[in-house]
């Protein structure tokens, strides 16, 4: 008989806990975009989800031409080892028309974003022209040759090309480019109705009293917050006491009106944790229980047609699993292709002493070392309760399963943290 050895940052009692890698992947094969397409003014588009590939009805720029205020001339007028002279015979300004006969050997004065005039081919800035009889002629410098100063047509996009690609998340960017290309509308996806909701008869909502043995509900905020950066519309339910009727009852109710719900709390294994039960009788659990730090108790359900996501109560366990496996997960249903979070090789400045077999993910600041070099720093305890350690942090640093620690100078990945958390 072997002697049982007490647990300290187990992996579990014998449980199997299911790798990151092996959940995101089971995410990526069961879910499939949920949300209807709208078409909506393009200030309403921001942050929404691309439903269709987006041509350009326009070349950008459509025309060639100047990218200087300054002087348009022919190169074959201008003298190769020498200035020239030019009498100044026309004037085109932007979205003016064209004053004046752009006749071969004379300059036209032009401004920026304005169209060549036809044979010219080259512009000259106004800081190296002279500016001769009060603006009737000009002295040109030397060496002015085809092209200069001149935006090709079509050299930015091509009339009829995709600009933006279906499932793009739409940044500022994106708009600016379909606005270029004369779009009013774009269609989006609908927004996914998500659901949160807390578990725990400790809970109480800030501004409440709080009685012994109680503290102020975090998670909520928390995840209201991260869900503020998603194309999602969020109903708050509050806090569900420890109660598996009443945890049952309010999943029940929420489950129809939602695409998904979010509770956090009550998903690991003391038998004041009921929400797995609930979604058990209700539904269905897909995965519970990762070799995840923090955000081992996680887990994936139904209830129907609706995704069920229990996340860990200790607040930063609640913030990792959301980055991890919520955040991809709405992204994913609200039909986005790019969902997984973005990931940098930075090198560390710390020491750390990695426990157990789980993949673990730390808080780090990223910082200016001496040397210039941006590194990646600890700066708290890491306990998945101490909520100071996200709010010091600017990111996460994923540690594999099997790697033993981590020591000053080694390559760390460090995923940043979104919008909504980000310094
Ligand atoms: N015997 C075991 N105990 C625990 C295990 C385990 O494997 N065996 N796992 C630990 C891990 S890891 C985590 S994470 C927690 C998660 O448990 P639950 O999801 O059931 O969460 P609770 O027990 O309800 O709460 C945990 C902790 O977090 C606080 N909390 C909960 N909700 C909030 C909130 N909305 N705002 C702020 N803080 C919250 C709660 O008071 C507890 O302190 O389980 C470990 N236990
Ligand atoms: O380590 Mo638990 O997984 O989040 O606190």
């Amino acid at each position: 008989m072997g002697v049982r050895r007490l647990i300290d940052d187990c992996c579990g009692a014998g449980a199997r806990l299911m790798p990151l890698p092996e959940a995101l992947a089971i995410i990526d094969r069961d879910l499939v975009p949920v949300t209807a397409v709208e078409h909506v003014p393009l200030w309403a588009a921001l942050g929404r989800v691309l439903a269709d590939d987006v041509t350009a009805a326009v070349s950008l720029p459509p025309l060639p031409n100047s990218a200087m205020d300054g002087y348009a001339v022919r190169a074959a007028d201008m003298a190769a080892d020498a200035e020239t002279t030019l009498p100044v015979v026309a004037r085109q300004a932007a979205g003016q028309p064209l004053e004046g006969e752009p006749a071969p050997g004379g300059a036209v004065r032009i401004f920026t974003g304005a169209p060549m005039p036809d044979g010219f081919d080259a512009v000259v800035m106004q800081e190296e022209a002279e500016v001769l009889d009060d603006g009737a002629r000009v002295r040109l410098p030397a060496g002015v040759r085809a092209g200069v100063n001149v935006r090709h047509a079509g050299e930015d996009v091509r009339e009829g090309a995709v600009v933006l690609r279906r499932g793009t998340r739409l940044r500022a960017q994106d708009v600016a480019m379909a606005a270029a290309v004369g779009r009013a509308e774009l269609p989006v996806g609908a927004p996914l109705r998500v659901a949160v909701f807390s578990t725990g008869d400790e809970l109480r909502d800030p501004g409440e009293a709080l009685p012994h043995g109680c503290i102020y509900d975090a998670n909520r905020q928390a995840l209201k917050g991260m869900l503020a950066g998603l194309p999602v519309v969020v109903t708050d339910l509050g806090i569900l006491p420890d109660d598996p009727e009443a945890v049952r009852e309010a999943l029940a109710r929420a489950a129809p009106e939602h695409d998904v719900v979010v509770t956090s709390g009550g998903v690991s294994v003391g038998e004041e944790d009921h929400v797995r039960g609930a979604v058990e009788a209700l539904g269905a659990i897909t995965f519970w229980r990762l070799r995840l730090k923090p955000g081992k108790p996680a887990a994936l359900g139904r209830i129907g047609e609706t995704v069920f996501l229990g996340l860990p109560g200790n607040p930063v366990a609640t913030i990792v699993t959301f980055l991890l496996i919520a955040r991809p997960i709405i992204l994913r249903l609200a039909g986005a292709t790019d969902v997984a979070p973005r990931r940098f090789q930075v090198p560390a400045d710390f020491h750390f002493e990695k426990k157990g077999g789980r993949r673990e993910f730390i808080r780090v600041q990223l910082a200016t070392a001496e040397d210039g070099r941006t590194v990646a720093r600890t700066l708290t305890g890491q306990g998945s309760h101490l909520i100071s350690s996200v709010v010091n942090a600017h990111g996460l640093a994923e540690l594999e399963e099997d790697r033993p620690g981590v020591e000053p100078g080694d390559m760390l990945t460090v995923i940043p943290f979104p919008d909504t958390m980000a310094g």
